[in-house]
């Protein structure tokens, strides 16, 4: 089946719009990647966005016309792919994410809360637009069972990138990382003992810190040659990873609810007071990331893996790559391009899959993974008029 996969994550960046050819069910899936593109966001559009995530209050009157642009948005992407393939039977669109709130579990001293988690740009438009069935809203299901709502995509990573013999770590890094652990499956019930959870920033404080020095003329390190050129203070590194989200053990989940401008503007006065200069303000960010997900690693896995998959914007930042590989010295780290799956699409394509599991009644949640009682069915399904 031609199946279409969107979403827009966490840096906002633009739309990441994968097509691919999927067969099977779960176990015996086949995907092979047709087709990707990104499609930036209008600048305006994504300065709203970014705004709203940082928390700008919307009237509903502004909330449905910015739903709408995001809806419009995606639905072109698609349209896009769509010229040289019109055979393509499935939309899965992730959406936007604009609020994330995690669950409230019995035992941190509140009584059970629900996760909620909104992602704009809605299904029925998409599936009128492209005249293509949608399946979108993808994490309502779960945080209903009382999960997270995310990470999602280990579930996916378990079928399409576990090996036989050794176990891998796939770490995302996107605006907010996560790790999905896939131990071999020559295991026994190895899918049982797959784990994932968010280990906290990517490139988000990085995107804003560079922003920031930049008077936003630049929104990224580009290779993290900047950061390179300068040195990481340790001082605020073990200051930092102190906080609760590090220490917080799986399932857990985050956004740049808490990575995002009150985070930075924490850190930017650390690194002021220790008279840091901008590079070594990076490289601090960049460390931070990197020490994050080692110590999540060796705190929350049953043993360390014996090969870690990159994927996302960040597997392309050279110096945030080295220092991974530096500090896990001898497990090999490399891109999910590596194992012949897309880095920069994998999240894309994950969508794709989990709207074609919807579609034959597959559960696309890992419980270990979401926190939720049992697994659901992933996303609505939204047939074209
Ligand atoms: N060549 C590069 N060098 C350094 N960083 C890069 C490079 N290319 C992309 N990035 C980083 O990757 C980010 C985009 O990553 P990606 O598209 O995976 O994020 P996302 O999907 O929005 O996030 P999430 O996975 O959290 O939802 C950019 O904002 C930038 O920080
Ligand atoms: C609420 C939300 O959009 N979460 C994203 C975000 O970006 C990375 C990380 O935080 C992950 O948990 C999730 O996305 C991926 C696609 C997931 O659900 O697996």
């Amino acid at each position: 089946m031609l199946v279409i996969g969107l979403i827009s994550g966490t840096s906002v960046d633009g739309i990441d719009a994968a097509l691919v050819d999927i067969s099977g069910t779960d176990t015996d899936i086949k995907v092979e990647f047709l087709a990707g593109e990104t499609y930036p966001y209008p600048a305006e559009l994504r300065k709203k966005i970014l705004a709203v995530c940082a928390g700008e209050a919307l009237s509903m009157a502004q909330l449905a016309e910015l739903d709408d642009a995001i809806a419009l948005t995606f639905a072109q992407a698609a349209q896009h792919l769509q010229i040289n393939h019109p055979s393509v039977e499935l939309i899965g669109s992730h959406g936007q994410t604009v609020y994330h709130r995690p669950p409230k579990r019995r035992g941190e001293g509140f009584p059970d809360t629900l996760g909620y988690s909104l992602q704009l740009g809605r299904g029925s438009v998409i599936a009128k637009l492209t005249q293509t069935p949608t399946v979108s809203n993808f994490r309502a299901g779960d945080i209903a069972a009382k999960g997270h709502g995310a990470p999602l995509v280990p579930r996916v990573d378990a079928y399409l990138l576990s090996h036989p013999h050794e176990s891998r770590c796939v770490q995302n890094i996107g605006g907010i990382g996560n790790v999905a652990y896939l131990p071999a499956r020559s295991h026994p019930h190895w899918l049982e003992k797959v784990r994932g959870w968010d280990t906290g920033p990517g490139n988000s404080l990085l995107d804003l810190a560079v922003h920031c020095l930049t008077d936003g003329t630049q929104t990224y390190d580009a290779d993290g040659n900047w950061a390179a050129s300068g040195t990481p203070s340790y001082t605020l590194v073990d200051k930092w990873l102190s906080q609760d989200y590090f220490q917080l053990p799986p399932p857990k989940s985050t956004g740049r609810e808490l990575f995002g401008w009150e985070y930075l503007q924490d850190c930017l006065a650390d690194s002021t007071a220790l008279n840091l200069s901008a590079a070594d303000t990076l490289a601090t960010l960049t460390e931070l990331t990197v020490v994050s997900i080692v110590h999540s690693y060796r705190t929350f896995l049953p043993q360390l893996p014996d090969r870690v998959l990159l994927c996302g914007g960040g597997s392309r930042n050279l110096y945030l790559k080295r220092r991974l590989q530096e500090s896990l010295a001898a497990i090999p780290v490399q891109t999910t391009d590596e194992v012949g799956l897309s880095a920069n699409f994998k999240e894309a394509i994950a969508f794709a899959v989990l709207a074609y599991w919807r579609m034959l009644n597959l559960p696309g949640n890992l419980p270990q993974a979401t926190g939720a009682t049992q697994q659901v069915l992933l996303g609505e399904v939204h047939l074209p008029m």
